[in-house]
This record gives C-alpha cells, structure tokens and sequence, in this order.
C-alpha cells in the first residue's frame, strides 16, 4: 500500500490525474504560484488548484522576505510576501493549518465559499470545504490580514520549534517512526510520533514489522514496546483513511485488511517474551494487542480506550478472542462494544495489565525489572513462552483473518466514514 504522510489529507492529488511532483523535484528556484488560480475540472473546490497550493506551500523555497508587521491592514503585498513566506517553512505544519492557510486564502481571493459541499466520502476535499465554508461571511481583507498573520505567527514559531527532540535523532536504525535500541539483553521498540500521540501510520506499521523480525533473530532475551512523549498510542492514525488508490475505497479497505493480518499476524508468531510498557494513554489497537503481549507494565497515568462502535468499526488484535478470555465476556463488551475507557488500576483489576506504576517512578522501577528479566537464560524464556502460547496460535490466526474481514466491511460503511471524516475535520473549523 503507498505510503501516505500525515500532510497527504490535503495534498493528495485528485484520482483520475497524474499526481504533483514531489517536492524534491522541484526547481528550487521556482517562481511564486500566481495569485488567480484555475478552478479544478472536478468542478467543486478545483483539486488542481488546492493540490498545487498545499504543495507549492511547502517546497518553494525563495529569499527571505520581511512582512510589515506594524500595518493594521495587509496590502495585496503583504499578502504576496507571506505566501512566499510560506514556502520558507523547514517543517510540515500539519493538517490544521494548512487548511487554515487554504480557507484564508480562498476567502482573500474569492469571498465567502460559494461550492456544493462535497459527498462524505471525498474526505480531502470536505474537509477543505468546512475550513472554507466555517469563514462565513468574513470580509476578503480580514481573511487576508489573518492570513498574513498566521503565515507571520507560523514562521517564527516553526523556526524555533525546529529543535530535534531528545532521543529523536537516532536514525542509525534507520526507521522514520520507530527509535530502536538494543542493550542490556533487551531490544526496546519506541513508538516515535509523539506529535501525533503515536498513532500508526502505514509506515509505522510495516515498520513495527520489521522491527519485530529483527528482534526475534537479534540476540536479546526479550522484546519491549512502548511509546515516546506522553501517550503510549492513540491507535490508527485515521489519516491513513484519506489516500484513495485508483481502485477506490475497496481497494483500499482490502488494503488495509491484507497489512492489518500480517501486521498481528507478527505479534501472534513473536517468539521471545514481549512486554509493554505503557508510559501513558493507550487508544484502539495499541490496546487490543495488549492481549498478545507476554506482560503488561503500566504507569498510573495510562488509560485503555477501545472506541470501535464510536468510529463505525469492530475490534481487531485478537481482541474479539482475548479480551473475553482475559477479563469475561460481559467485561470485554464494555470495552470493545460501548467503548468504556479503563484506567490503568481498572485494567490491571480485569487482567489486561499486569502492574500499575505510579508515573513519577515508572520508567525507573520497570527499567530495572525488566534488566532482571533480560538476565534469566534467554533459551529457557523462548521455551516457556512457547508452551503457554503455542496451543492458541492457530486459533489466534484464524480469528486475526476474521477480524480483518469484518473490518474491511466497517471501513466501507457510512457510519466508518462519518467518524473519520468528523474526526479529520473537527479543528478545520475556525
Ligand atoms: C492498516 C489499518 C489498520 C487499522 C487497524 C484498526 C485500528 C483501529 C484503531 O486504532 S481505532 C482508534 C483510532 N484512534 C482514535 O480514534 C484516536 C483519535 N485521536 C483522538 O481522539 C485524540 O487525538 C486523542 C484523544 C488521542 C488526543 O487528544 P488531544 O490530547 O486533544 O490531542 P490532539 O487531538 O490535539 O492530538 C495531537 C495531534 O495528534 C493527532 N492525532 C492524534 N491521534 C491521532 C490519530 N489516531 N490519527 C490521526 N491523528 C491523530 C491530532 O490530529 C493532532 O494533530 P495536529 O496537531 O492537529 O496536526
């Protein structure tokens, strides 16, 4: 399945059309997009014309140009200027402002949205359309001067928050989502999207999956999950709903239900002892899997949400099996079917978590549990591990490829579709 960035909700190019150069193939000097932009042959919001501002938006980069920042009204060169400024930014801004940036824009330029709203499920160009449209009656220059503001506002808060966060440099391991290490007989396996709370995106996946191959040959005893920042995870990154291949969204909810059942499939088939730490909240399928790990070690702040009927959909990672087995039926469809978030005591109490840690001295006293563990006989560990899981493997397989075919179903329906879209498009509203 392709790989989608975070950004992709706006810069996805429209199906039938070849898609935008990516931004490194880009003349660096190219000119600065003309203000008066053709309206996209789709009719409705011009998919050309959003596509070529959110990327130009990103790649251009040109001479610093310095805003008049005391002027109380922008003039169309203000404006100009910060479009150019726009393209100065090192780093992706993320959804929300650039769908802040595409609504001001369209308002400076054309006045109040005058387009049909576009059906549920092209989710880009709704989204586009409620930033618009939210600007309501907001006069041309007022759009504009807010959009040089934030162009303003963005500029010198990105540069300052360019600063790698500790820890994050480590790209020796060459993973883009992940930080790896391997010491002390322990192999850790950082989720590394702490902007994002964690959620997975497509590459996270397919990377946790070579990440738990690798630590299933490397030579530690045992294998550690746990999240940078302060989630744990927050499940699914729901953007990854928004690339539609060109067969539609079948093709990408079988696409999705063929990566899912490989993606369990390696915590099913992992051989060493695998443990959680679960430094804080814990959302969807960040919480299901917890069924397939050897030990679940949690700090006091985590919280365990599974909200599946929320989002239109059903529970995957085993869960629809494990979680009754672990903590009775009747306590699992409180969970998987009404969504009730536990807190870490709560999911210890129901056996989904193996010890609750107050925060202030989780990473310490698991660290130095799991240092113990790493030293007992690495042979004897695999072995144990086996006889207890081994017997459920099969069934485990066999209820991994239900779930995913169930899901793949939930992905198509309107109730799916309208949880994403609401999710993606609840701060697009100014
Ligand atoms: C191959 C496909 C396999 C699919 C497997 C099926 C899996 C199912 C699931 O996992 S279902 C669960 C899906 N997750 C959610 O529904 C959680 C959605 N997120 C939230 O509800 C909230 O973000 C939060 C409660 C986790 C945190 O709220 P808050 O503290 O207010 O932070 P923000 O919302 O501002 O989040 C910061 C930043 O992160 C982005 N983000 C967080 N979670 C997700 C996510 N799951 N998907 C995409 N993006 C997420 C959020 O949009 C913010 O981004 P921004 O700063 O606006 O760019």
């Amino acid at each position: 399945m392709p790989q989608a960035p975070a950004w992709a909700l706006l810069s996805a190019p429209p199906r039938t059309q070849a898609p935008a150069p990516p931004p490194n193939l880009r003349s660096p000097r190219a000119p600065a997009p003309p203000l008066s932009r053709p309206r996209g042959s789709d009719g409705a919001l011009g998919l050309e014309t959003c596509t070529a501002l959110v990327s130009e938006v990103i790649s251009f980069p040109v001479v610093q140009l310095h805003l008049n920042r005391t002027a109380m009204r922008a003039s169309q060169k203000d404006f100009e200027n910060a479009m150019s400024q726009v393209k100065l930014l090192k780093k992706d801004p993320g959804n929300e402002v650039k769908l802040k940036l595409y609504a001001l824009y369209k308002q400076a330029t054309e006045g109040p949205c005058n387009m049909p709203k576009p059906g549920v499920f092209d989710l880009i160009n709704k989204a586009k359309w409620d930033a618009w449209n939210a600007l309501g009656s907001l006069p041309k220059e007022t759009a504009r001067q807010n959009y040089v503001d934030l162009v303003s506002s963005l500029s010198s808060s990105l540069e300052s928050s360019s600063q790698v966060e500790p820890g994050t440099d480590r790209k020796s391991t060459g993973y883009e989502t992940l930080m790896v290490t391997s010491e002390d007989g322990i192999t850790k396996i950082m989720l590394n999207r702490p902007t994002k709370k964690n959620a997975l995106n497509v590459e996270m996946y397919h990377e946790i999956m070579h990440a738990l191959k690798a630590a299933s040959k490397d030579d530690s005893a045992i294998t550690v999950l746990t999240g940078n920042g302060d989630y744990y995870s927050s499940g699914n990154d729901l953007t990854n709903f928004t690339d539609i291949p060109p067969g539609g969204v079948e093709e990408k909810a079988k696409n999705g239900a063929i990566l899912l059942r490989e993606f369990v499939g390696c915590f099913i088939d992992f051989p060493k002892p695998l443990i959680a730490v679960v430094n804080g909240p814990a959302v969807g399928i960040s919480v299901t899997l917890l069924g397939l790990f050897d030990a679940v070690y949690a700090s006091d702040r985590a919280t365990f949400h599974t909200p599946f009927s929320h989002l239109g959909q059903s529970p995957e990672g085993c869960s629809s099996y494990t979680f009754p087995k672990i903590m009775s039926p009747a306590k699992a469809t409180e969970m998987l079917v009404f969504g009730k978030k536990l807190t870490a005591g709560e999911a210890c109490a129901q056996g989904l978590v193996t010890e609750v840690f107050p925060d202030s001295t989780f990473q310490k006293e698991v660290w130095t549990r799991l240092k113990a563990f790493a030293k007992l006989p690495p042979n004897a560990m695999r072995i144990s591990k086996e006889i207890i899981r081994n017997r459920e493997k099969e069934k485990l397989h066999a209820v991994n490829a239900e779930e995913c075919s169930v899901l793949q179903g939930r992905w198509l329906s309107d109730e799916c579709m309208n949880a994403v879209v609401n999710f993606l498009s609840r701060k697009s509203k100014l």
